[in-house]
């Protein structure tokens, strides 16, 4: 097989696959959790269809993300490596690749979806590429909290391509997502907070100081331990994601103590890091349940 060209793994780089991997895998719940049992051969089809849209218009904020925040990236040790931060792709290069997933991406919506789901896809966009990159992220600590909203869109979206609407189960997921982000987010900033000190970003580690935010962390895995058991609790899931919920978030839990009790990077490395199981192990296991019940 041919390898791929250099610029394209470029490309490729800027819209944060891992990233917008999970972001789809919650899209795609939120899809499978709209439809009563297996889909239709017609629904298999709106929901590829969905996830590649949504997967398009994600890179492509993604992508804008990298090109405002190119001054800012090349002075972060953890970003300095990006094509963009390094001066190896141009501004309009990545303006016209950014452009072009997101006109892409909201055209699949819009004529194979449904345009509630476009507009909703793009509203996301903005959420994050404007939003949270532009205003936010330099004006306040709670740049992340208010922007954690387009980063928990994704099952509405999903939710919005299967029913043409949004429905409170949707919004339930959307708001688990919304408060597991602090916790998620503060865990990597305290162990790299030194790049966003000499970025000169408001990060609440670089505003209010590592204890501060390690008890925040904690407050916030007590409350996303709540939320999670309200899938339960409204009747859309079962006994087997409730079993997994309560374990998983337990263990973000006792992570959130041990982290507030004795600080350490590599303690707050692997907070981060149980943040992504967390999420990803959450989400299947409605998956799982949402079949077997
Ligand atoms: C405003 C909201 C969010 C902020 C500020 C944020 C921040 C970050 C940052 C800075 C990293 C980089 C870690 C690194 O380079 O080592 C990261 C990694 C990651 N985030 Fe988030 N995140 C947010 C929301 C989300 C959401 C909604 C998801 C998925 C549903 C997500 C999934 C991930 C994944 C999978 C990684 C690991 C990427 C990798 O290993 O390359 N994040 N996040
Ligand atoms: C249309 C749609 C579903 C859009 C989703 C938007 C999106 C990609 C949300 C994820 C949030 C994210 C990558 C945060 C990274 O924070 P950061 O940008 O502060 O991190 P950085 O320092 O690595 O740039």
């Amino acid at each position: 097989m041919p390898a791929i060209p250099g610029i394209w793994r470029q490309f490729y780089a800027l819209t944060k696959p891992r990233v917008v991997q999970l972001i789809v895998f919650c899209a795609l719940i939120g899809m499978a959790l709209a439809i009563p049992g297996l889909p239709t051969a017609q629904q298999w089809l709106t929901l590829l269809l969905a996830c590649v849209g949504i997967w398009l218009v994600a890179g492509a904020a993604a992508a804008f993300n990298c090109l405002v925040e190119k001054g800012i990236d090349a002075k972060m040790k953890r970003t300095a490596w990006r094509p963009t931060a390094r001066g190896e792709l141009s501004d309009a290069q990545t303006l016209l690749f950014s452009t072009t997933l997101c006109a892409l991406g909201s055209a699949l919506l819009w004529f194979t979806v449904n345009p509630l789901t476009m507009w909703l896809t793009f509203a996301t966009f903005v959420g994050y590429a404007v939003i949270y990159t532009v205003v936010l992220k330099p004006l306040t600590p709670q740049n992340i909290v208010i922007g954690g909203a387009s980063g928990a869109m994704p099952p509405v979206l999903g939710w919005a391509a299967m029913r043409g609407e949004v429905g409170p189960e949707a919004l339930i997921l959307f708001l688990i997502i919304f408060l597991w982000t602090p916790p998620h987010f503060w865990a990597l900033a305290l162990y790299r907070v030194e790049d966003y000190r000499k970025a000169g970003l408001p990060m609440l580690p670089v505003t209010h100081g590592n204890e501060f935010t390690r008890l925040q962390i904690l407050l916030y895995t007590l409350i996303l331990f709540a939320a999670c058991l309200l899938p339960f609790i409204y009747g859309m899931s079962g006994w087997l994601y409730l079993a997994v919920a309560f374990a998983a978030s337990m263990g973000f839990c006792a992570y959130g103590v041990a982290l507030w009790r004795n600080y350490s990077d590599a303690l707050a490395r692997k907070t981060f890091r149980f943040s992504l199981l967390h999420l990803s192990v959450l989400f299947a296991a409605l998956l799982v349940d949402h079949y077997i019940r």
